[in-house]
């Protein structure tokens, strides 16, 4: 039989997570395939970051499976992401304060240089012909995100919305096959959020992506396939209208603006 639904980069299945007597997550699933947007969103607390953090190796559920190519994922760490080609970026923006920008980006793209990052931003070791190299590639990805000119520049001199090009750039320079993006509108207004929305548009051109955000407007506009979490279990899943349309999701965000406004 054929099928036109390319296999799944990445496949998360029966996941369960509890913290004591508190089950952050219960039986939760979603696939991400090459070249697609999915959007994970749900009220505060309904599961988010504890699934993104499955998917990164940081919480190791009390069952279920991540599969990476179709590969049950065993060992299965943060450090690890790098060498399966999967990026992710985080709520905070997580740069080297002590590193220029460039430096910064030029760390991301580690799984290309032979001889480490390390010794190439120490000079140890044969690192010259990795330098220029990631030097060029690092550069381009700043001017990718239009913040070339601040390549020079230590983090804190920056304003926050350049700051967030940079680590985004730092997260895509080593061409992942999988993007993991954790509240990248955090933080963004106005023009900074519409060149987000872009990039990630860009993004999901050349790897999968998987987004969570609190954003609606951004989530709306840049994902193909939308799941929904509250309460720690999926509530509904589909394109973005069928999100929009979705009975249940409408009642789950209005119960939590309900709460917001009882508290
Ligand atoms: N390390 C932890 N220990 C105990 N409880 C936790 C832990 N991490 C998360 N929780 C709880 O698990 C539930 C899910 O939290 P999670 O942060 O995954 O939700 P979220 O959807 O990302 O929320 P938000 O949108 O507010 O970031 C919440 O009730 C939270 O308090």
């Amino acid at each position: 039989m054929t099928t036109t639904t390319p296999d799944p980069l990445l496949a998360a299945e029966g996941i369960t997570v509890r913290f004591g007597g508190l089950t952050a997550l219960s039986d939760v699933g979603l696939s991400v395939a090459p070249g697609t947007v999915v959007g994970l969103i749900g009220p505060n607390g309904a599961g988010k970051t504890t699934l993104f953090n499955v998917v990164s190796g940081v919480v190791r559920p009390q069952s279920g499976t991540v599969a990476w190519k179709g590969r049950v994922l065993r060992a299965h760490r943060p450090h690890r992401l790098a060498g399966l080609r999967i990026a992710r970026t985080l709520q905070g923006l997580n740069l080297f304060p002590g590193l220029t920008a460039l430096e910064n980006v030029m760390v991301g793209a580690d799984r290309l240089a032979r001889g480490g990052t390390f010794a190439m931003l120490t000079g140890l070791g044969h690192y010259h012909g990795d330098e220029r190299r990631l030097r060029g590639r690092a550069m381009a990805a700043l001017a990718e995100f239009g913040v070339a000119d601040a390549a020079r520049a230590l983090p804190a001199t920056l304003p926050f919305g350049v700051q967030k090009r940079v680590a985004l750039a730092r997260a895509v320079v080593a061409d992942p096959e999988l993007l993991l993006l954790d509240e990248p509108a955090s933080g963004l207004s106005g023009e900074d959020i519409t060149a987000l929305g872009e990039a990630v548009r860009g993004f999901g051109a050349r790897m999968g992506v998987l987004l969570v955000e609190h954003h609606m407007d951004l989530v709306m506009s840049v994902c193909d396939h939308i799941v929904v979490l509250n309460f720690g279990r999926v509530i509904a899943a589909g394109t973005p209208a069928e999100i929009q349309a979705d009975a249940a999701v409408a009642q789950a965000y209005l119960g939590a603006a309900e709460e917001d406004f009882d508290a």
